[in-house]
């Protein structure tokens, strides 16, 4: 099997499991991203992929190539850690460079390398610079040479634009999808952003708590989430979790009921609703079916191309994304009826995370 395949791995530290039995495929020529909170464990895993760390158990594969048979500095896998830490007595190419002379390349050859891989990222012109006389984002495109610079298969990138600005991200992430491209590489792309996740993802890994709690296909992984926390941690403005419990063939909710047919899942329900999925309905009328009520408009943030408007009911805050038009003359205090169709809603079984079989999820 080509690209990066991680089989069953497990890690511990001190007793503590950090990654619990991690399976998954990065296809070859594609970009694929993990996206978990801090603490998720994705760092490890990328540091068990370049061999900075070891697995309790499982297997990694390269290629078809089992990694642990490959020496840490030998392995085909270019890495961009999260923090890039540049040497500050080192010019920006004597940094670029630095592992090519590690590995005693010839000068021609680290010159022609550097030379191209600061092309590739365009900072060229940055290259007789200090550290200390670039910007964030200028580090991070050395950085980025700098784990670029291998002769590599696969690249792993940690988190490689934390800390900067959206409009400079932005544009590093359509940089970083061209030159994956360029390079016709397999990239891992490590991120705790889940709006960059679904930026830059072919394929989207969901890491939690050391548990993968979702792979698949971006849209899917958004639309039909696959596990409670993927619905959780996935979207922004972030995804509203409704209470329910089951009673014979419904769930019944503080905002109504949805069917749900009889399955393994537990009595405690959770309904995920996205906030774009809450519409607010003119003056006068009513939910027809599905979920809804009446709800105090509690706060409005104004985003520019959208708005977002925190909804209070009786014991829970929604968050809602509604169209443009539903907004118009909205004001904070008022009260407003919302309605919530329930054919694409996702049900999951609340001690388990996993989806209620069937039931109102796609
Ligand atoms: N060498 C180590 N010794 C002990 N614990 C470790 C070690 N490396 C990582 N951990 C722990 O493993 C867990 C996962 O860490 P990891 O750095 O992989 O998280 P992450 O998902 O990359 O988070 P972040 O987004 O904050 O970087 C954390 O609880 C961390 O404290």
């Amino acid at each position: 099997m080509s690209g990066i395949v991680v089989r069953g791995v497990s890690k511990s530290f001190k007793g503590r499991r950090v990654l619990d039995d991690i399976s998954f495929i990065v296809p070859p020529d594609s970009l694929c991203v993990l996206c978990g909170p801090p603490h998720a464990g994705k760092s490890v895993l990328l540091r068990l992929l370049v061999g900075l760390e070891t697995p309790d158990a499982g297997a990694l594969l390269l290629d078809g190539l089992p990694l642990e048979r490959i020496e840490p500095g030998d392995r085909p896998i270019g890495y961009v850690p999260q923090s890039f830490a540049l040497f500050p007595h080192l010019s920006v190419f004597d940094n670029i460079a630095y592992p090519l002379r590690m590995q005693r390349a010839a000068p021609g050859e680290i010159t022609r390398r550097v030379d191209e891989a600061a092309t590739l990222l365009r900072i060229t012109r940055l290259l007789a610079k200090l550290p200390s006389q670039l910007s964030g984002g200028e580090k991070q495109r050395v950085a980025i040479a700098r784990g670029m610079l291998k002769r590599a298969r696969a690249f792993v990138l940690d988190d490689p634009l934390v800390g900067l600005d959206f409009k400079l991200r932005e544009a590093l992430m359509d940089e970083l999808k061209d030159l994956r491209a360029v390079l016709g590489a397999t990239f891992l792309y490590a991120t705790s952003d889940s709006l960059e996740a679904l930026a830059m993802a072919d394929r989207l890994l969901v890491l939690d708590a050391g548990r993968l709690v979702a792979d698949g296909d971006a849209d899917a992984v958004y639309h039909a989430p696959p596990h409670l926390r993927a619905a959780e941690l996935i979207g922004f403005p972030r995804c509203n979790v409704l209470p329910g419990r089951r009673e014979g063939g419904a769930c019944v909710t503080s905002l109504g009921t949805l069917p749900v047919p009889e399955s393994g899942a537990g009595d405690a329900l959770s309904v995920a609703v996205r906030p774009e999925q809450i519409m607010l309905l003119p003056p006068g009328m009513q939910p027809v079916r599905g979920l809804g009520g009446v709800a105090r408009v509690g706060l409005i943030e104004n985003l520019g191309a959208e708005s977002v408007v925190y909804l209070d009911v009786p014991g829970l805050r929604l968050v809602a994304v509604p169209a443009n038009d539903a907004i118009a003359g909205l004001e904070v205090g008022q009260e407003v009826s919302f309605a919530i169709p329930s054919a694409e809603l996702a049900m999951f079984d609340t001690a388990t995370g996993r989806p209620a079989a069937g039931g109102a999820s796609r």
